[in-house]
């Protein structure tokens, strides 16, 4: 009998491509379409009608059953109460990699067992595989531009091992020959970029519709106010457009926050000394194969398009210090640490 797979069917290439190489493959391939986010004014910027139908057209020429769910419901719990509340506290959260966790690798994955599949696959460039004690490791992708192993370090050992990622060997030029080649309606649909339910719409609008701004001052660490900030909520460790400063001399970035005195610390010139810092304290800290990983040397990430950088790992009270042999550039709480070893994602935790 032939083996059930399920795959979340996006609307967009990589997924669809997925479900073609699966179904190359022999197992019996069921498109699903997830719903996680739900806006009442359908607004402009909100693509899930477009991409559901995308995914509908795909479904229909590759011969497979699409199913459509709908998880805002549990998406706005456990995904974006998260997001609110980082930003209400002036940290700068990952929502998409808690969505993988929370929802496209939890409810998803149930779904997927009661639909009847023994596995579930995503069009995520990552691979994984089975380690001789039996153990299923998270591996970077093939093509390093588009691995999205950081976006994964979330994911359980029983998570990653249902899983399947078909792109993992392959490069993106690749997937979009086959795309072309197998006559998909949307080989040249353009990547996703930004948070999700956010898209392309403009990010301190969309804001400010869950949480109040509270404007303040903008000094230096000197305590020199150079300005005015909109709200805290709106700034990130790094940012330098929109500040709203100019004038003579090196341009301005954000290099913290005081939320006590609802202030927003500005320093000038890219590689000023604090922007660039050796050590990190990450918490809330989750490992693929269910153990902290001993004190020592590895490489990490502090941001997605980032080479990572060689570090020395220790264990601290409720998460792990690093402390990198360069200094990293405008680490950033409520950001995510991800940590590797060689070509294995070995997890990672939250910047304080
Ligand atoms: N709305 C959705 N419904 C079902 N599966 C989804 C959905 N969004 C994403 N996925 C799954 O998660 C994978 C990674 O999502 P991501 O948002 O990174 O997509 P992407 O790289 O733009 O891929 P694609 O080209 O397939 O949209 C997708 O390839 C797909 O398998």
């Amino acid at each position: 009998m032939t083996q059930k797979i399920v795959v979340g069917l996006s609307g967009g290439v990589d997924s669809s491509v997925t479900a073609h190489l699966l179904q190359q493959q022999g197992y019996d391939v069921v498109g699903v379409f997830m719903q996680n986010w739900e806006d009442d004014n359908n607004d402009e910027y909100c693509s899930i009608k477009e991409d559901s139908m995308d995914a509908i057209a795909v479904a229909d020429l590759l011969g497979i059953d699409i199913e459509l769910v709908n998880f805002a419901g549990q998406y706005k719990d456990r995904v974006f109460s998260y997001f609110l509340a980082e930003y209400s506290a002036g940290r700068t959260p990952n929502p998409d990699i808690l969505c993988n966790s929370e929802i496209k690798f939890k409810c998803f994955l149930d779904y997927a067992i009661e639909l009847g599949g023994a596995k579930m696959a995503t069009g995520h460039y990552a691979a994984n595989r089975v380690r001789p004690d039996g153990r299923t490791e998270l591996i970077r992708a093939a093509d390093q531009s588009k691995d999205q192993t950081y976006f994964l370090y979330r994911l359980s050992q029983a998570q990653v091992s249902q899983a399947v990622f078909p792109l993992g060997e392959l490069q993106k030029s690749q997937v979009r020959v086959i795309a072309e080649e197998i006559g998909l309606p949307n080989a040249k649909k353009k990547d996703s970029t930004g948070i999700c339910f956010i898209g392309e719409r403009p990010f301190r609008d969309f804001l400010n519709r869950y949480l109040p701004k509270v404007p303040g001052a903008m000094v230096t660490p000197e305590g020199r106010v150079t300005g005015e900030h909109m709200g805290l909520m709106y700034y990130t460790i790094g940012q330098r457009q929109g500040l709203g400063i100019g004038g003579e001399g090196l341009p301005w970035f954000v290099a913290g926050k005081d939320m006590d005195k609802n202030e927003l610390i500005v320093v000038q010139g890219h590689d000023h000394p604090s922007l660039l810092k050796h050590d990190l304290l990450a918490l809330d800290c989750s490992w693929i194969l269910g153990e902290l990983p001993a004190e020592g040397r590895y490489t990490a990430k502090t941001r997605y398009r980032q080479q990572d950088a060689a570090c020395t790992l220790t264990h601290v009270d409720g998460g792990v210090a690093l402390h990198f042999d360069e200094p990293q550039w405008a680490m950033t709480p409520g950001q995510s640490m991800v940590l590797y070893q060689g070509d294995v994602c070995l997890g990672g935790g939250i910047i304080q």
